[in-house]
């Protein structure tokens, strides 16, 4: 049974001030429901969103770190000082990360692989551009995507993982896929899954989609079969408004 998961992604909005007012109004609308819900903050707010949601069903996340232990690796966060302060989740390979700080299929295993031996469960990007749908080659691309992020990570560690398919062409642009794109794509990948590691593992993997929700049409990306979740960007800044997509 897949408990559907719905996180925010703040990307690099919210100064901690900020943060701490959206919680506290968001902490005051969220009556629980059977939703998981997370924010995904940037690093400085994360300490004083632990300690505002201390108590209550909803996580934080992180929306990025680095795949070593520690070292001398200036300006770069490791696994152990996110778990020290109580992140649940953490975002790799985001498209952003990929396109704007060199982030590689790679990278993305590596830090997979590092998060899976923590406590911190991934939520792992995935998806296509406007020109690789165009072409005929999401499918491909998204395929080649999860082989490689997933490389190496046995069927134990990847039930604890959460997969976003975010089509890049679908981001802060407005134009959401529509609930059969986002559908087909992620029923692919639950395929792509039971063909990795079985029908059973496959089956507990959370799958989300993530490109401009919103309040009105997160029922329509919710109500599709193989999707699990929402991962939402420039929505999830409102605390009325991330409610509302949790309340779809
Ligand atoms: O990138 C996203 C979430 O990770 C989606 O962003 P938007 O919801 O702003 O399109």
């Amino acid at each position: 049974m897949r408990i559907p998961f719905i996180a925010g992604n703040w990307k690099m909005f919210k100064t901690k001030a900020d943060a701490v007012k959206f919680a506290e109004e968001f902490k005051s609308l969220y009556k629980g429901t059977d939703i998981q819900a997370a924010i995904c903050a940037p690093f400085t707010d994360l300490e004083a969103l632990a300690e505002i949601f201390k108590g209550t069903d909803i996580k934080i996340g992180a929306q990025n770190v680095h795949f070593a232990d520690e070292g001398a690796y200036t300006g770069e966060i490791s696994v152990s000082m996110l778990e020290e302060i109580g992140v649940d989740f953490c975002i790799v390979g985001h498209s952003e990360r990929r396109q704007y700080f060199a982030e590689t299929d790679g990278t993305v295993n590596l830090k997979m692989k590092r998060l899976l031996d923590s406590s911190i469960r991934p939520i792992m990007c995935v998806g296509e551009s406007l020109e690789e749908r165009d072409a005929g080659k999401a499918f491909d691309r998204v395929r080649s995507q999860l082989e490689q992020g997933l490389a190496d990570i046995d069927a134990e560690a990847a039930v604890r993982i959460v997969i976003a398919y975010e089509p890049i062409w679908a981001i802060g642009t407005g134009r959401t896929a529509t609930g059969e794109q986002a559908g087909q794509m992620c029923e692919f990948i639950r395929n792509t899954l039971i063909d990795l590691y079985g029908e059973d593992t496959a089956d507990q993997v959370i799958i989300q989609y993530g490109g401009s929700v919103k309040p009105a049409n997160a029922a329509e990306i919710m109500n599709m079969a193989e999707i699990d979740g929402a991962l939402v960007g420039g929505a999830s800044l409102k605390a009325k408004d991330f409610m509302e997509i949790i309340d779809f």
